[in-house]
């Protein structure tokens, strides 16, 4: 075929909408992409088969090699990363693969034993979906480190070269204009969850561009195995707009688009003709934005949170003002009364086996309180952990208000955190502005300029709340940019949360300062994923600051043998203890879009599972062996938050009256019923 016969040909059949570069691009990448098995001139071999299928059969598919005009003519557009290789590069790829593994091997332990078992586990997924997922349930706490963090970082790291056959789509740049047909190119009629990611924060490790979409997989893995979301609706979603990563720029191996990232309104205007084509094809779809740089996450949320049933989990905490809540109390004391007279006028008496004790009335005051809170996630998943933290403490919950707390990290999670942790307080002391005012001198945050202080030029508008005054800052002995021992030594913080992607922050040192805690209890919360970069590590909380901390981590380690029979508790602080509840309790309650009220619900539900004789142990997350159960749980409350709320639509031939009059109980069999189970069902040949 002459270059120049075939190239106007190829520019008039390829869409006209794509600009002229893009054209010419595809063209090139058309004459690379000859597979080996045909040659000039020879004649084409008769599919009888399209799209997916061909990429699952062995004798036909060509993997990344297939040219841009043949995933055009093959319905394949999508369903494989943009960048099109040629069959020596996908030799290179797999051949760095394979030596990779014999040196890592040969190397000790690294991290090739948990690749190794992704990898096994990665090919019964595709063999056999429901003996993958059966697998993940009965074992979740053995395998979900392998298929959620840590693995799943290392997955992404490597991906170009783990990457064998593909998962989910892949919608970049230059798909602009082309979106909305190829959404049908997915075989799945029916889609209930997406999780879509643009790559450009993966948990800690920043920017992995197209490698991403194995977080997106890993999030949906949870979603079947925790939530019973079936799997055949599930639908990971990678949406490449280029990358900042300067290696992944001059990796001749990588799978995405080597351009630097889209900006601006280019940018926003892929992620919205991404929305409108996927809730064009599938209206009921929820969507989780995840990994997202806060740059991005905070805008993107703002920009299709009321329009689309859509949620991030990373950073959600709301900004709801403080009167627009149910009750209108103004000061702690009015609140409190108000409560006080609640729980003996209509909770005691609702319930037949009531016993009254002062603990009890403190806790449930306290779920009030927050159940007025309102956040999630991310956030959510650190409200439950500090207040266990507080409870662990033998203090109750209402005392929250007094902990002082240092935050390291103002990224998306540590405000979204910060935001929730306030309001919290707020409320707890009396839910008005002074409150909300006044609750702010509890935090502390230091990011990688140091304390954050009103004194630093050009604050994010996000972490500006936060700043301290200068003023108060020097009366503690601290300036703008103290570093976190500083913070630490003058402070005496209750908590030390992390939330700065920074593996070791946490140092000897910094820990030695927290040990002239003022708490009786200090709590280490150290949130960043994965492994290396949790801020420190269990056991060096515990060998440095003492046995009595309560310490919780985002990514599982083992809990610590401290001796005389006495266990220090790991506690794994991550969002999935939420997220796949959220998505469940939207589906079933057909939501049209995630509320406020539906987040907090979930939290709430989380901070009030875990027992006191658990709490005062140290334990203030429930183990991951249970989270079918708590999933379920925090499914039903979100799914009773959206009923209350009249945001309800059903599902499938539950209607909204229906779903108003079950009860908590109902409520719950309910979202059991509805969970997919890994079963072989019978299945029966019928001609189309
Ligand atoms: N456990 C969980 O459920 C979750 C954990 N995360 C983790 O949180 C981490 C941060 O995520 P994002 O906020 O989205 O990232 P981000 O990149 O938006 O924010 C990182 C923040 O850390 C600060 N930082 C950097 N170096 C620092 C230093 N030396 N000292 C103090 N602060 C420093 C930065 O200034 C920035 O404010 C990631 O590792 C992520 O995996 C995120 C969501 C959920
Ligand atoms: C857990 C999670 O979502 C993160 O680290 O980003
Ligand atoms: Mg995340």
């Amino acid at each position: 075929m002459a270059f120049s016969s075939s190239l106007p040909r190829l520019l008039r059949r390829t869409s006209s909408s794509l600009p002229l570069q893009w054209r010419l691009r595809m063209f090139l990448a058309g004459k690379r992409s000859r597979p080996f098995t045909t040659c000039e001139g020879s004649r084409p071999t008769i599919l009888h088969k399209r799209s997916i299928d061909i990429l699952h059969d062995p004798w036909f598919n060509k993997g990344t090699a297939f040219s841009i005009t043949e995933r055009d003519r093959l319905d394949l557009r999508g369903l494989l990363p943009p960048n099109v290789m040629t069959p020596r590069q996908q030799i290179d790829r797999f051949m760095v693969d394979l030596k990779r593994l014999e040196l890592n091997a040969s190397d000790g332990p690294s991290d090739t034993i948990a690749l190794a078992k992704w990898r096994i586990l990665n090919r019964l997924h595709d063999r056999n979906e429901t003996m993958y997922y059966k697998v993940l349930i009965e074992n979740i706490k053995e395998y979900a480190p392998i298929v959620y963090t840590p693995t799943v970082g290392r997955v992404c790291q490597n991906y170009s070269g783990l990457f064998r056959r593909p998962r989910g789509m892949y919608f970049s740049a230059a798909d602009h204009g082309e979106m909305m047909s190829m959404v049908y190119n997915w075989p799945a009629e029916q889609v209930d969850m997406i999780v879509v990611t643009d790559g450009s924060r993966i948990l800690g490790l920043g920017d992995l561009g197209v490698q991403g979409i194995g977080i997106a997989i890993g999030k949906l893995d949870l979603y079947v195995a925790a939530a019973g979301i079936n799997p055949q609706r599930v639908l990971p979603v990678m949406i490449d707009v280029g990358t900042n990563n300067e290696n992944l720029l001059q990796d001749p191996l990588y799978l995405g688009l080597q351009e630097h990232r889209l900006d601006g309104e280019k940018y926003l205007s892929v992620i919205d003709e991404f929305m409108e084509a996927v809730f064009t094809r599938w209206p009921n779809v929820i969507v989780q934005f995840e990994d997202f740089q806060s740059k991005w996450a905070f805008k993107l949320l703002q920009r299709y949170r009321s329009t689309y049933r859509m949620f991030n989990d990373d950073v959600q905490s709301s900004a709801i003002p403080l009167s627009n809540t149910p009750i209108h109390c103004r000061t702690r004391e009015q609140l409190c009364i108000f409560l006080v007279d609640f729980y003996f006028r209509f909770y005691a008496l609702q319930h037949p086996c009531f016993m009254f004790s002062v603990s009890h009335l403190f806790d449930f005051i306290l779920s009030s309180l927050i159940h007025l809170t309102r956040y999630s996630g991310t956030a959510g998943v650190a409200i439950a952990g500090l207040l266990g933290a507080v409870r662990a403490q033998g203090k109750p919950m209402i005392d929250f208000p007094k902990q002082k707390i240092v935050v390291a990290g103002a990224g998306s999670a540590g405000i979204g955190v910060l935001n929730a942790a306030r309001k919290t307080m707020a409320r707890m002391l009396g839910n008005n502005e002074f409150a909300f005012e006044g609750a702010r001198s509890q935090f502390w945050v230091v990011d990688a300029m140091g304390l954050l202080t009103e004194g630093r030029m050009n604050i994010d508008p996000e972490a500006l709340p936060f700043a301290r005054k200068l003023k108060e800052s020097e009366r503690h002995g601290l300036h703008e940019g103290a570093s976190l021992a500083e913070v630490v030594t003058k402070v005496k913080p209750d908590v030390l949360l992390g939330l700065s992607a920074v593996g070791g922050l946490f140092s000897k040192e910094v820990l030695e300062a927290l040990k002239d805690s003022s708490s009786t209890r200090p709590a280490i919360f150290a949130m960043s994923n994965p492994t290396q970069n949790a801020e420190c590590t269990p056991e060096e909380a515990f060998s440095t600051v003492g046995d009595h901390i309560v310490f919780a981590s985002g990514s599982p380690f083992h809990d610590v043998d401290l001796g005389n029979g006495k266990i220090g508790h790991c506690n794994q602080g991550n969002n999935m203890y939420l997220f796949p509840g959220i998505g469940l309790g939207t589906l079933l309650s057909g939501a049209r879009v995630i509320s406020d009220g539906m987040l907090q619900a979930a939290a709430q539900c989380l901070a009030s599972y875990m027992k006191e004789e658990e709490v005062l142990n140290g334990i203030i997350y429930p183990s991951i062996s249970s989270i079918r159960d708590i999933t379920k749980e925090v499914a039903a409350a979100v799914v009773r938050e959206a009923v209350a709320e009249d945001l309800a639509e059903g599902y499938r031939d539950m209607d909204p009256q229906e779903l108003k009059k079950l009860t908590p109980e109902e409520t719950v069999a309910y979202v059991k019923k509805n969970m997919w189970e890994p079963h072989y069902p019978t299945l029966v040949y019928k001609r189309e």
